[in-house]
């Protein structure tokens, strides 16, 4: 990945200084100050030492009279898989859990509270192939597989709720697969799950072969540390996806994603989507995206007329957190697998929601009247002509 821009921010830091970039800084990401935390000298060490990048960034909220700060410390984790593809599946899964244990270590010292992973962080991202195996042998139970045994001890040991975005295998529905969103407690006991709601059918993205649309809704999840909700990667691109987590309650919306930079994954999309749904939403969002090149045995085509190929393109990394404001913090890099955390005073989306008063003047009752005309067979739209009266 020699040849690959490290990150949005190299370029701006690297050509904008002095007021320049305390401008850019202003009116790009809302920043006026930087609210970079400080990181132990051991867990700087530690990332060295495993070659990760760590950053962390505050989102503070004003002080109130009736109500204390609600901070909470959440932490991200975007990796490039750590095994050949080629290599068996268990260990494929290992080499992934073996590399990414080192990183939860360095977020349990600094103590994160909350981490969500990328999309199915524990297998590569091989629904471009259209086969069947092995890739199908990579699910799991949601409630009792290998990848949550692995994280529920974590769990219990730093107090930490776990994201985990997996492929389910759902034993007790006839063996069926599920793009699938785990919730760990801080104790170490699962919650529950979400499944992804909106299945790609763009470019290489081709999960409809192996699983369907997903049937829990919208989940909110009351952890210790705050309501947190997933919308899985390309519900990312539907804006009723991210409405309905915030109308169920949502603290933070977490988008674990696979996305590359080509059209179907829209990296100049990237940093607006989960910043937009922040906004519209009055919550914290953070987007987490894969990192690196994943090359499989097997050349696959894209449809288009053009060669076939190995991989999907650079899953481009650039995972972000923005506030209920808007304000987003600087991104990880596209090219290195890394840990991000934000230290988020909660109280500040009610603070937002008071102020900006879009939840009081979203007119829900309209949409919920039009739509439904919308969805009558005999629909027109409403389209209004000059000649018309
Ligand atoms: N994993 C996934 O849904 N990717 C689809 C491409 C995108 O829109 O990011």
């Amino acid at each position: 990945m020699e040849n690959e821009t490290v990150s949005l921010e190299s370029i701006i830091n690297n050509n904008l200084n002095g007021r320049d970039l305390e401008e850019f800084n202003r009116i790009y990401y809302g920043r006026t100050d930087n609210h970079e935390v400080k990181l132990k000298e051991s867990s700087i060490a530690a990332a060295k030492e495993a070659d990760f990048e760590i950053a962390a960034y505050a989102f503070p909220a004003k002080k109130e009279q009736t109500r204390t700060p609600r901070i909470v410390k959440v932490g991200v984790i975007q990796h490039s898989i750590a095994a050949p593809t080629d290599r068996p599946v268990n260990e494929q899964k290992k080499a992934i859990f073996d590399k990414v244990k080192k990183i939860i270590d360095v977020a349990g010292q600094e103590g994160v509270n909350i981490i969500c992973f990328q999309e199915l962080w524990n297998m590569p991202f091989a629904f471009c192939t259209r086969e069947k195996q092995p890739w199908c042998e990579f699910a799991e139970s949601a409630e009792e597989g290998p990848t949550t045994r692995f994280l529920s001890e974590l769990a219990a040991k730093y107090a930490m709720v776990f994201v985990s975005s997996i492929l389910e295998r759902d034993e007790n529905h006839s063996d069926i697969l599920w793009n699938t969103a785990v919730i760990i407690s801080d104790t170490g006991s699962v919650i529950g799950k979400h499944r992804k709601n909106h299945i790609p059918r763009v470019g290489d993205f081709n999960e409809s072969n192996y699983y369907m649309e997903g049937n829990t809704g919208h989940p909110v999840f009351a952890t210790r540390y705050g309501k947190i909700a997933v919308n899985i990667c390309f519900g990312r691109h539907h804006v009723l996806n991210w409405m309905m987590f915030g109308q169920n309650g949502a603290e933070i919306v977490f988008n674990p994603s696979a996305t590359i930079a080509a059209e179907a994954g829209s990296e100049y999309m990237w940093n607006i989507e989960a910043r937009n749904a922040a906004i519209t939403n009055c919550y914290y969002t953070a987007a987490i995206n894969r990192v690196g090149y994943e090359e499989f045995p097997n050349e696959f085509t894209s449809a288009d007329g053009k060669p076939a190929h190995k991989d999907l393109g650079l899953f481009y990394g650039s995972s972000y957190f923005t506030g209920p404001d808007g304000v987003r913090c600087p991104g990880l890099s596209r090219t290195k697998d890394g840990l991000l955390i934000a230290v988020m005073d909660l109280n500040k989306n009610r603070q937002i929601k008071d102020r900006r008063c879009y939840y009081m003047t979203q007119r829900l009752d309209m949409y919920v009247s039009s739509l439904s005309k919308v969805l009558e067979l005999d629909y027109k739209p409403q389209v209004v002509h000059e000649n018309e009266k």
